[in-house]
């Protein structure tokens, strides 16, 4: 059968006949192999790139097997990460004693990481992106396409933006996003795990096989270990994704607290309420479904506020004293609790917009985080008022 029949589809059937358990064996891309990279090495920026570079490997005549990945270089034990990385294909500072696959290479140039890629796959934490952007910007060809594993938003005084939005409007080029219950280590280990994947067919798409759709998305970043649903909801796992890291050091401080099982859960309703309010106050196209049938939705609130750095960072808080800076310095050798950053960006929008009290529990956090508020009283500061408008 020729490549053309195969792929005699069009994006809308392709998108809604998508079943989990989709095989994608038979995607080619008519064009040329697609070429990854990967702006990012931490500890999902590498694991992505290894789940990316174990298909591309296995996919040569969908994607070039050899996949980028650029790393803000740094110096371990007198050695640039990028070498150790090339030479014993393993990240020993975000990722250690896991193997990358030898078709993954580390480029600490971020332009030369990027030359002649057609899908590029952002992955660091959302401090840098807008460098990372402004250093892209001007060098990126409008028919790429990214897709942002990031959690957090861009907020300025124009209002609070999603990542993939911010990405696009800066580039000019569509990027969905990838979120789900994804604790990198559990993934980098190949433990099972599923996640989802959210993309708009952009209306420049130029045509099955010539182009990125959702079963080559798919194809991207499905394993056997990592099961991917691809989805048009952008908005809503992106929320999600952003504002679990909130609930998570609320969890980690009546954790840290020694307060158990019960009041964690209580902080993760409260949360997840807070989270559906935000997307529909905020994201009016997010769809409240996501949240509760997608990894990305509560399953990832789940799986971070019982493992995730967020939470530990939190619960450290509790137990030593120290403010969230020390804490995650102490804890995580350079890795980021996204929530700490998270909170005060959502705090200053919903001041912005006169809307604080509305949301307790966010507010609690930043409270905890920023102003030494502390922590016992988050049962009062949450009773007040909760996110159904309860009292
Ligand atoms: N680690 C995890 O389990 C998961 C993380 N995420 C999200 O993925 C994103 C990336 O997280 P990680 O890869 O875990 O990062 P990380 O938390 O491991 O951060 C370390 C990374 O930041 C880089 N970095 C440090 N200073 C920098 C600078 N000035 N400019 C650019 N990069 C710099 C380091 O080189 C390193 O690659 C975050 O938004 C996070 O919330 C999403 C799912 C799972
Ligand atoms: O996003 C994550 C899991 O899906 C990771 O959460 P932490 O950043 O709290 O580790």
């Amino acid at each position: 059968m020729a490549a053309t029949d195969r792929l005699n589809l069009t994006s809308d059937i392709l998108s809604s006949s998508m079943k989990r358990s989709e095989s994608s064996a038979s995607l080619t891309s008519l064009d040329h192999p697609y070429k990854v990279t990967v702006i990012g090495s931490g500890n999902w920026g590498t694991t992505i790139a290894k789940v990316v570079a174990e298909n591309t490997a296995q996919n040569p005549t969908l994607f070039a097997p050899e996949v980028n990945m650029w790393v803000f270089e740094e110096k371990i034990e007198g050695k640039n990460l990028t070498e150790i990385i090339n030479t014993k294909h393993q990240n020993v500072k975000y990722l250690p004693g896991i193997t990358l696959p030898d078709n993954l290479i580390a480029n600490p140039d971020l332009l030369s990481a990027c030359e002649g890629a057609d899908i590029l796959v952002f992955n660091i934490p959302h401090q840098f992106l807008r460098r990372i952007v402004s250093t892209l910007k001007g060098h990126v060809d409008k028919k790429v396409r990214a897709i942002s594993c990031l959690k957090g938003f861009e907020v300025d005084a124009n209002g609070v933006q999603l990542l993939s939005s911010y990405i696009t409007d800066e580039l000019n080029i569509a990027c969905g996003a990838l979120s789900g219950a994804n604790l990198a280590p559990e993934v980098a280990k190949e433990n099972w795990s599923e996640t989802t994947v959210a993309y708009h067919i952009p209306e420049d798409y130029r045509g099955d096989g010539k182009d990125v759709d959702h079963r080559v998305l798919k194809a991207l970043f499905h394993r056997p270990y990592f099961h991917v649903s691809v989805i048009e909801d952008v908005a809503g796992i992106s929320i999600a994704g952003a504002l679990k890291n909130v609930v998570a050091l609320g969890c980690g401080f009546v954790e840290g607290l020694g307060w158990g099982n019960n009041a964690s859960a209580a902080i993760q309703r409260v949360g997840l309420g807070e989270i559906i309010k935000f997307g529909q106050m905020f994201f009016p196209e997010s769809r409240v479904e996501t949240y509760y049938q997608e990894s990305a939705g509560v399953a990832d609130l789940i799986t971070t506020c019982s493992g995730g750095r967020n939470v530990k960072v939190g619960k450290h808080m509790a137990k030593t004293g120290k403010d969230a800076f020390e804490a995650e310095a102490e804890l995580l050798n350079g890795q980021s609790a996204q929530g700490i950053i998270t909170c005060k960006e959502v705090h200053e929008w919903l001041e912005s917009c006169d809307l604080v009290s509305e949301f307790p529990l966010f507010d609690a956090v930043y409270q905890i985080v920023y102003n030494n508020v502390p922590m016992e009283n988050i049962p009062d500061m949450i009773d007040d008022l909760d996110a159904f408008g309860h009292h």
